[in-house]
């Protein structure tokens, strides 16, 4: 029987469910233990590899890996719905529009948002009928009110803390943000039984189940 190949996005996502993994028996000793490695094969039922959170979904489609571990706020920005099959209860965060406090939401000039997003902030924009610039930046998005760059920004806040160490405030709370195991639907025909195994222990080492493939 061949391994499930599993795409993990590194960096917080990989911080906080190596331990979940782990609670459902896979043996992650060498995630443990890492240092520039990406790829693990240490367990006799799973491979392992580290992907930044934006490629996870290109390994999916691609048929490379059967299982995706990634961030709702990517999925959503990249239009996916379809594959998913656990909502795991971490990487709880949301998005949020901010700014300084003189900005003024109701002014009538069109407005420049920066963000990391820009799919979700036209999204966000269209629902509320409002037209804005959007201009994408890759990261420090607090910068772009405070420099002049932009009048506000859509960015996932967690503790607050970036926010309030730029004196930005919250003016409106957007979609929750989690993370989500997504499923390529050739390799849950494939593998169907090993696939509803790993998601079942999964889903009982996480204790919160929410949404099966349609
Ligand atoms: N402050 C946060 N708190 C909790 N989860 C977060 C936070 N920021 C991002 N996340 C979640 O963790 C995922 C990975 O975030 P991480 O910061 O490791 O990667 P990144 O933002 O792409 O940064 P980098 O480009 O440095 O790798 C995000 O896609 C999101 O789902
Ligand atoms: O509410 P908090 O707990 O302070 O977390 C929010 C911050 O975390 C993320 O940034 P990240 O750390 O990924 O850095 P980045 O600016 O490089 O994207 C996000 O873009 C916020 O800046």
């Amino acid at each position: 029987m061949s391994k499930l190949k599993i795409a993990l996005t590194k960096g917080r996502t990989e911080q906080q469910v190596v331990p979940l993994l782990e609670k459902s028996g896979i043996d992650c000793s060498g995630l443990r233990d890492k240092q520039r490695r990406l790829i693990f094969d240490e367990d006799e039922n799973f491979e392992i590899i580290l992907v930044k959170g934006q490629d996870v979904l290109t390994y999916l489609n691609n048929g490379t890996v059967q299982i995706g571990i990634v961030g709702s706020d990517i999925l959503e920005e990249q239009g996916n719905y379809q594959y998913q099959m656990l909502d795991l209860n971490v990487g709880r965060c949301r998005f949020v529009l901010a700014s300084g406090k003189n900005f003024d939401p109701s002014a009538s000039k069109r407005k420049i948002i920066a963000t990391k997003y820009p799919n979700i902030t036209r999204n966000y924009f269209k629902r509320i009928g409002e037209d804005v610039e959007i201009i994408r930046i890759e990261g420090s998005v607090e910068l772009a009110p405070i420099t002049g760059l932009a009048d506000a920004i859509v960015d996932i806040v967690e503790t607050g803390t970036t926010l309030k160490e730029n004196n930005l405030q919250i003016y409106a709370k957007l979609q929750p943000v989690n993370t989500r195991v997504v499923v390529n639907r050739l390799g849950l025909r494939q593998q169907k039984k090993q696939i509803y195994n790993f998601i079942n222990q999964l889903q009982q080492a996480n204790e919160k189940f929410s949404e099966v493939v349609k």
